[in-house]
């Protein structure tokens, strides 16, 4: 019965589910013309469009902290401490803690231990997060691997068991899910990657909401590569058309999703760098031409940019209305200075917690656009070195023990403008003969 499983939507208004559209009736010349409009609705429908408009509430963002145990572990090194069960604990029970944080943070992302863990005085996180007005989300995926017959990219795992997994994160409190593939420009990016990259976002998209998560959907391009900006935005859209294409295959509410896209700037290693204005301007004309403004918020990543970058550029794309909430979601670009101010010490956890505030207040203040740098510390304006662009790129493919840290590597190397040397060298060692081995060309 599809036809009973569909709800009226009013286009213009917040509050359109089940309610007579205003808008239901539309003036043409001297006749009136019913215009009805209809999405697939699953059970969950009114809840998700409440959770993604809850998250997307002005001057609030997400703060990513479902690092996986292999790249939590690595930011622990940072500061000198082991990838210790306790340590993870200690470090999640400090952010998620912070009295405050709710004004500025509207949703956190957990990794599946600290959705399941307490504080040390038995209080569960996701109450922590409930008492500041935050939404839980949970990170689903289960992290990347090689892409057999691609140029060397990747693949997302995690589909096999979604369902019931997601079904036992809603029960434990999880509103919200993330499901974060990447695109690699140095590699390609191959149409196979590209394509398998938004057809697992969208059967990811359609699984959480069946189960009442709002499913983030985030296909990171990567910042490595020496490309110009113009060579991001061609790649950027490709993949978001690509994405949306198989959103709408699967019937996913957009209503219902939020997007964590990278920003568009040049490759990291690319020889000039962008202003927060050129990449603003970039990364809204990118979106303006492949996201429909039904989908309720923008939530940016940060993809190694420094604290003080990533706030100004969020703070560049909120200088004029757009059809989105466009918001940040940032792991390291939250995280880097309360890890160095933390240091693993007891007596540094009020400070920590201040200078995570004050990070969150920084963005918060960029998603309504009245953010300055003004005053801010040097920390905050450099890059994150606890993962470089590289170690990112492989830490991405992790999750678990490195296994293709070589072919990553490899993959660097292999681009087309390193082709014709390679033919050259091929050409020169031509002309050694080897005796009994080769013919004297
Ligand atoms: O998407 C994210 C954005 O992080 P970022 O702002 O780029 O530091 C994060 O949520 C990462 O996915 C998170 O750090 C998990 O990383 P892995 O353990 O999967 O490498």
């Amino acid at each position: 019965m599809a036809c009973a499983n569909l709800v009226k939507l009013n286009a213009a208004s917040s509050s359109w589910i089940g309610q007579k559209s205003p808008f239901g009736q539309r003036s043409q010349g001297s006749s009136t013309r019913r215009v009805s409009f209809s999405i697939r609705a699953s059970s969950y429908t009114d809840e998700l469009v409440q959770t993604a408009k809850t998250i997307a509430s002005p001057g609030r963002g997400i703060l990513a902290i479902d690092e996986s145990n292999a790249t939590c572990g690595k930011r622990l090194a940072s500061i000198g401490l082991d990838n210790t069960e306790t340590n993870r604990q200690a470090y999640r029970q400090l952010l998620l803690t912070t009295p405050g944080l709710g004004e500025y943070i509207s949703g956190a992302i957990l990794f599946e231990e600290t959705l399941y863990q307490s504080t040390t005085d038995g209080k569960k996180f996701v109450d922590c997060l409930r008492d500041e007005n935050i939404v839980p989300g949970i990170k689903v995926d289960k992290g990347l691997v090689p892409l057999p017959g691609s140029n060397n990219e990747s693949w997302c795992q995690g589909l096999d068991g979604l369902a019931s997994r997601s079904a036992e994160y809603y029960k434990q409190g999880a509103r919200f899910a993330k499901w974060r593939t990447v695109v690699s420009i140095p590699c390609g990016p191959s149409a196979l990657a590209v394509k398998e990259a938004a057809w697992g976002l969208a059967r990811y998209a359609a699984i959480s909401q069946d189960n009442g998560l709002v499913p983030i959907v985030e296909p990171e391009i990567l910042l490595d590569g020496d490309h110009p900006i113009d060579r991001t935005l061609e790649v950027a859209e490709k993949v978001w058309a690509e994405v949306f294409y198989y959103l709408a295959e699967n019937n996913v509410v957009f209503e219902g999703i939020l997007l964590k896209p990278s920003m568009v700037t040049p490759g990291a290693e690319h020889k000039e760098k962008a202003s927060a204005d050129t990449i603003a301007k970039y990364t809204l004309t990118m979106l303006k031409r492949r996201v429909p403004p039904a989908v309720p918020g923008i939530m940016f990543l940060s993809g190694g940019q420094s604290e003080v970058q990533a706030t100004l550029n969020l703070n560049a794309m909120n200088q004029s209305p757009n059809p989105w909430h466009v918001s940040f979601s940032y792991a390291r670009a939250l995280q880097n200075t309360v890890l160095k101010t933390w240091q693993g010490r007891p007596d540094n956890v009020e400070a920590a917690q201040k200078s995570l505030l004050v990070r969150a207040k920084a963005n918060s203040l960029a998603q309504l656009g009245r953010y300055s740098a003004e005053g801010e510390n040097e920390e905050a304006k450099k890059g994150i070195k606890t993962s470089s662009l590289n170690s990112t790129v492989l830490s991405r493919h992790t999750a678990r023990e490195q296994p293709e840290e070589s072919s990553i590597r490899t993959c660097k190397y292999f681009q087309p403008k390193t082709i014709p040397l390679f033919h050259l060298a091929c050409y020169l060692l031509s002309f050694i003969h080897l005796p009994g081995k080769f013919p004297k060309p």
